[in-house]
């Protein structure tokens, strides 16, 4: 395709494998994959088999499945958080996963868990400073911002952690089902923020399983189902036929 040629690669997947290994007795193997049991009570779960696929700049792609499917596992891959077991990801730069909120304290004011995952999203104490009215704002906290993040809702905590990783500009942003925790108007606001992100250069992933937030905010859709890419191509198609599929199956 000759308009192909002309975009930028900014991720490159190719023949990625993620293997999982865990003991008989751990608790992280899903209903979906099949678990090979090895002699010494290992169980292998084979998450990603061979997903290949380029993503472009100013691309924002979705990527869908049921559960289990691998969605998680390919943007933790993606980021370098998970090791591949065969294959390799490039990145024309680190990617970032949009969710702070392994970094984030519970017992920390909102104020003081803006300092914390801007530090761990990379950013200088300087731009946090700079930034932080406008993630105050965005995430409609003002209220409570001096209050321990422990008092907050699950959709107040989803905002605020939302509001301080899209408060900058990134080349690749990966969205892990994040939008759906806030309310209606918050996740219009949410899929705004992305199109910006998107429409300034920058590449964004979003894993949804609500096919609303897909449509609205993707222009591609990638399709993953036991650990493989059934289905990439443009929003429409990819999520009529997993509609499709899933009514069928
Ligand atoms: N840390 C882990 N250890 C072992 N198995 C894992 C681990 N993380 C994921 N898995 C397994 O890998 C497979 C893919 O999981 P993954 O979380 O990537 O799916 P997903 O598509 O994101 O699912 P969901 O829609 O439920 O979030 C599942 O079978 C899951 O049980």
């Amino acid at each position: 395709m000759a308009a192909t040629d002309h975009r930028r690669p900014v991720v490159v997947v190719d023949e990625l494998h993620v293997e999982y290994k865990v003991y008989a007795s751990g608790k992280a193997v899903g209903p979906n994959a099949k678990p090979v049991r090895s002699p010494r009570g290992i169980r292998t779960v084979h998450a990603l088999k061979g997903v290949s696929f380029v993503a472009y700049e100013n691309e924002s792609i979705g990527v869908i499945g049921s559960n289990g499917s691998g969605k998680s596992t390919l943007m933790r891959a993606m980021v370098g958080l998970t090791p591949p077991s065969g294959g390799a990801v490039y990145a024309s730069s680190r990617p970032n996963l949009l969710g702070v909120g392994a970094a984030l304290l519970p017992d920390l004011s909102g104020e003081r868990n803006i300092v914390l995952g801007g530090l761990a999203l990379g950013f200088k104490k300087s731009e946090i400073t700079a930034l932080r009215d406008q993630i105050v704002e965005f995430s409609e906290l003002q209220d409570f911002i001096d209050l321990p993040m422990r008092t907050y809702s699950s959709g107040m905590q989803a905002r605020l952690k939302f509001a301080i990783a899209a408060s900058q500009q990134h080349d690749i942003l990966i969205v892990d089902e994040a939008l759906s925790v806030g309310d209606k108007r918050f996740q219009a606001r949410s899929e705004g923020r992305i199109r910006e992100i998107r429409d300034n250069a920058g590449t964004v992933f979003l894993v949804s399983h609500s096919m609303a937030s897909i449509r609205g905010t993707c222009d591609r859709v990638i399709w993953l189902k036991k650990g493989e890419l059934v289905m990439d191509g443009p929003t429409d198609e990819v999520v009529t036929a997993y509609e499709l599929d899933r009514s069928t199956s």
